[in-house]
């Protein structure tokens, strides 16, 4: 069995007294190698989790490990990019990159930054930039330092459709030649679809869904076919027009395919379907399960 990248084991963060926590008793793991898609609705954590694991947050509860170990011990192997791009107004793009050159002597990888930093002007500052392009220089930043886990908050929200697809072009070469495990934000599913073959939905502070990709779609089925009862399945929306009705389940047992018509749903179809009924039991793979939880169990 391959390592973890993240194993959060009954992680909670209160930001303060009054307020209600952003995180409770979350628990999954995220095999190394990934490239998940962290997705859940506003306001549900995602932020919140990838700070955790970058050591940027304490939790108030629970414990989260990065790597094998604390998040502070691995920090020089993680490469964390915020939501807003958090980087050093007066500096220069060269300036920038050079430092992130020193700061990572050991691992920096020149070519890595230059590819993703390619067509920025060298010599404008960083305050000059579009807000793209910040993100794209934050983005040569996390590669250039070779990490083996990449933390992305919501990555290419801010980035036009080619260079959006590019990046994410280098990001899954990247991935694919070093084994770096992605984890990366972001509310446009349709671009996770074909990117992305783990997937964590988060939403009130815990998993709700949580394994490879193709394993929870395959959990699932979209049912259509005459109104009838769909036990023993598990519903977890469904909408009936005339006596037609088209139900996304997870299936419980075999399905009888001479009273439905059956289809696998789409990876974003599966995730709006769950984000609208959020009353839908959990689901979370073997892989994706916390070791402290199986062994509980
Ligand atoms: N610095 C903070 N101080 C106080 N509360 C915070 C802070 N950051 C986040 N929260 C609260 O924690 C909860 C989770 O926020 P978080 O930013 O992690 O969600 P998110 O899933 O990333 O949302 P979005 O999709 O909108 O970016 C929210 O209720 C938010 O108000």
């Amino acid at each position: 069995m391959t390592g973890a990248a993240i194993e959060a084991n009954g992680l909670g963060m209160a930001y303060g007294r009054r307020r209600g926590r952003a995180l409770s008793d979350c628990s999954f793991r995220l095999p190394a190698g990934r490239i998940c898609a962290l997705v859940g609705p506003n306001g549900a954590g995602k932020s919140t989790l990838l700070a955790l694991a970058a050591g940027l947050l304490r939790p108030t509860e629970g414990s989260v490990r990065v790597l094998g170990s604390t998040p502070a011990e691995a920090r020089a192997r993680i490469a964390y990019v915020a939501q807003d791009k958090p980087l050093y107004p007066q500096l220069t793009v060269a300036d920038t990159l050079w430092a992130g050159a020193e700061l990572n002597p050991a691992t920096w990888d020149r070519a890595a930054a230059d590819r993703v930093a390619g067509p920025l002007p060298q010599d404008a500052k960083v305050r000059t930039l579009s807000g793209g392009q910040r993100t794209r220089l934050a983005l040569a930043l996390a590669l250039g330092k070779r990490p083996e886990l990449m933390l992305l908050d919501e990555p290419m929200a801010d980035l036009d459709p080619l260079v959006r697809h590019q990046l994410m072009g280098v990001l899954m070469a990247e991935a694919a030649e070093h084994g770096t495990t992605i984890v990366m934000s972001s509310h446009i599913l349709t671009e996770l679809e074909g990117a992305c073959d783990y997937l964590l939905l988060v939403e009130g502070g815990r998993v709700r869904l949580g394994g490879e990709s193709e394993d929870i779609l395959a959990a699932h089925a979209v049912l259509t076919g005459q109104v009838r009862d769909l036990a023993p399945h598990t519903v977890v929306e469904s909408r009936t027009t005339g006596r037609q009705l088209t139900a996304l389940v997870r299936k419980e047992g075999p399905l009888d395919d001479t009273a439905w018509d059956v289809t696998e749903p789409s990876l974003e179809e599966l995730l709006l379907a769950h984000l609208r009924s959020p009353e839908a039991p959990a689901l979370l793979t073997p892989s994706a399960r916390a070791r402290e939880e199986v062994a509980a169990a």
